[in-house]
């Protein structure tokens, strides 16, 4: 079904993935974008959930946040749903690739930021995941039949445009990009998520093919994003020497065999602890995460 059909009819998606197999699966009516907001949040959900991460906060602890909780993320990722949906709901209206879809993406995007630090009393939990998330369920509910590496493509188009409205920022990834000459959230998303096409997904199908688990795969996922973002965050608390630990001890676990082996286990502790003193904290790869598992999940819906 192409796109312009979907702005007419309500996509029907399966209900009872999942459920034990003498309950009968049934089909309901569920609108695309508020379909494609159920997958975003459920992927911020996976990637919370996620554990052990390094650095980050997970199941087992808060990692190098003194400030963030998985409850907080847990709530931050539910706040966010009505604006991914408007999101969605904004692309299918407008139809197009362009300035007033940018513009009208900045407007809702702080709209769910606010929304995200009403949730968690002003910590900031999932700004770069509302960026990645915001500009891929756009692109994914323009066309819902494309592949996830062109959804990302179309997601990179729409943020090359300017938008007019966005207020002077002197924010956190600008300044460590003007200390360091390094690229960060808005270079990743114009490029097409490299990170994420090139890295995070097809590490995240080879684990699963070699028979790692669910959680090993998306570990290593997570493992090859860190291993080549220029992650503003970790630059921002922990410098280039903080960078650069992040990015070979990443590496390491990968080389080793993977999260899912003993030796690759190993270095995995090492580098939890590592980034625990460096104050490092991937927060720019776990949003990438959560973007590439997005993808995974929305796959042709
Ligand atoms: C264009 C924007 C992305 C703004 O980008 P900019 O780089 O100027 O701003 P930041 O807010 O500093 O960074 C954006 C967040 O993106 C994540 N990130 C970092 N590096 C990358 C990368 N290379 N690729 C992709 N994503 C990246 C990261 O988010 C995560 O970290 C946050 C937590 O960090 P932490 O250090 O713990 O907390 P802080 O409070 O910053 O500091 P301290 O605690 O250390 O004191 C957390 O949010 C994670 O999500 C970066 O933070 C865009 O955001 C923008 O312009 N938005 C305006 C509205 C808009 O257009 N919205 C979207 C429409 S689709
Ligand atoms: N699990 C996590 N821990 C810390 N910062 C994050 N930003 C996005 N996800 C995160």
């Amino acid at each position: 079904m192409k796109a312009r059909d979907l702005r007419l009819e309500p996509v029907t998606v399966p209900v009872g993935a999942g459920l034990p197999a003498n309950r009968p699966a049934h089909t309901t009516r569920i609108q695309l974008p508020d379909h494609l907001a159920d997958l975003a949040v459920e992927a911020l959900i996976d990637e919370a959930e996620l554990s052990p991460k390094p650095g980050l906060v997970d199941r087992r602890s808060n990692g190098a946040h003194t400030d963030m909780t998985l409850a907080l993320m847990h709530a931050s990722a539910l706040a966010l749903w009505p604006c991914l949906r408007n999101m969605a709901a904004a692309a299918q209206t407008i139809g197009t690739i362009g300035q007033p879809l940018r513009a009208s993406l900045g407007q809702l995007g702080r709209e769910g930021e606010a929304a995200m630090l009403a949730a968690t009393h002003g910590v900031n939990t999932h700004r770069g995941a509302i960026w990645a998330l915001g500009l891929l369920v756009a692109a994914k509910a323009l066309d819902p039949d494309a592949s996830a590496s062109t959804v990302a493509a179309r997601a990179g188009r729409i943020a090359l445009f300017d938008d007019p409205a966005m207020p002077q920022q002197h924010s956190h990834g600008l300044q460590v990009r003007q200390r360091y000459g390094r690229s960060g959230a808005r270079e990743q998303a114009q490029q097409g998520f490299p990170a994420v096409i090139g890295h995070g997904l097809p590490h995240l199908q080879r684990s699963r093919a070699s028979g790692a688990s669910e959680a090993n795969a998306r570990l290593d996922a997570l493992l090859a994003i860190m291993a080549v973002l220029s992650d503003t965050c970790v630059l921002w608390r922990s410098g280039p020497a903080g960078l650069a630990a992040v990015q070979q001890g990443a590496r390491a676990v990968l080389d080793a065999g993977g999260s899912a082996t003993l030796a690759g286990r190993r270095h995995l502790r090492a580098l939890d602890q590592q980034l625990l003193q460096l104050n490092a904290s991937p927060g720019g790869a776990a949003d990438l995460l959560a973007a590439c598992l997005f993808l995974d999940k929305a796959g042709s819906l």
